[in-house]
């Protein structure tokens, strides 16, 4: 039995629990337990599934949660972490580098080990959309918002920004600053997640275009707070830098934890392409597992 497999890419960590290797059960609470770094194995999110026996060829469902217990709809460094996870389970049927799907709250998303020892993976996230009904955006009177939000007004305590909001399985809001840090992250990166115009929260990029071909984000996600990478902002900012007009149609987008590849097809279409590896895998001690029976029992 093996309780949980830990991945991190580029920094952005994950837990993944398998039903086919353990009984653990997960819920918000324990989800909040197992990703907590001081009592738990600690991650930025856990990844549950596969939810059925995985067969060739059909589409393999998975759920993910943030590190604060909610749901998220899709990760793109989550993909390719579980995409690594199933070919370690099975490299006969999964680690061959034929292209496969995994299918979250989202949508279907196909994956391809590249490189299955330097642990690089492809993942395909879809079109992003610009409009404030798929974020959903409220206006400042708390009424639904309409129309593009490709620019943004939007009051953040004393600031007024101008932002890019998009939906791309999951919702973000890009904004583009002089120099993003960490503190900028940390400190603006609450306010703007926890916006009451964005009524399910929003992942938060602070966007600095380097070049047409690079850029540079830090990263403060829903449910996850400040993170070293993120598949998905990545990919966002790389959108919205498109949208823009800032860059080309292939990007380094560079991040404290490491750099991934993002390129966006003419029907705007985004390709993920980034490194990960597992970092750990085991048992829960029984008091854990307790806790996390408790907390399982609690939530039904
Ligand atoms: N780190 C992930 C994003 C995880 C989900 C996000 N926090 C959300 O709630 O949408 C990634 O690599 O995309």
């Amino acid at each position: 039995m093996t309780d949980f497999f830990k991945y991190q890419a580029l920094g952005n960590d994950y837990v993944v629990i398998d039903p086919r290797c353990t009984d653990v059960p997960v819920s918000p609470e324990s989800v909040r337990l197992v990703c907590d770094r001081h009592f738990g194995i600690g991650a930025d999110g856990v990844l549950y599934g596969p939810l059925e026996e995985p067969r060739p060829g059909v589409p393999v469902p998975l759920a993910l949660f943030n590190s604060d217990g909610s749901v998220c709809e899709r990760s793109g460094n989550g993909l390719r972490m579980f995409a690594l996870h199933l070919a370690e389970r099975e490299p006969g049927t999964w680690a061959g580098g034929e292209p496969f799907t995994l299918r979250t709250a989202a949508r279907d998303s196909p994956v391809q080990i590249l490189d299955r020892a330097a642990g690089v993976v492809q993942v395909g996230l879809g079109k992003p959309v610009f409009d404030a009904a798929a974020l959903p955006l409220l206006d400042e009177d708390g009424t639904p918002a309409e129309g593009p939000t490709l620019s943004v007004p939007l009051t953040v305590g004393e600031r007024k920004l101008t932002v890019t909001a998009l939906h791309n399985g999951n919702p973000h809001t890009v904004v583009p600053v002089a120099e993003p840090t960490a503190e900028l992250a940390r400190s603006l990166g609450p306010e703007i997640a926890g916006h009451a115009r964005f009524p399910l929260r929003t992942n938060v990029q602070f966007l600095r275009v380097v070049s047409r071909s690079v850029l540079e984000i830090e990263v403060y996600e829903r449910g996850a707070g400040y993170a070293l990478a993120s598949g998905s902002s990545a990919c966002a900012a790389a959108s919205a830098a498109r949208e823009l007009g800032l860059c080309d149609d292939r990007v380094e987008v560079r991040m404290p934890g490491g750099s991934v590849t993002v390129t966006i097809a003419p029907d705007r279409s985004v390709t993920l392409t980034g490194e990960s590896q597992q970092v750990a895998s085991g048992v829960f001690a029984p008091a854990l597992r307790a806790r996390l029976a408790r907390a399982a029992e609690a939530a039904r």
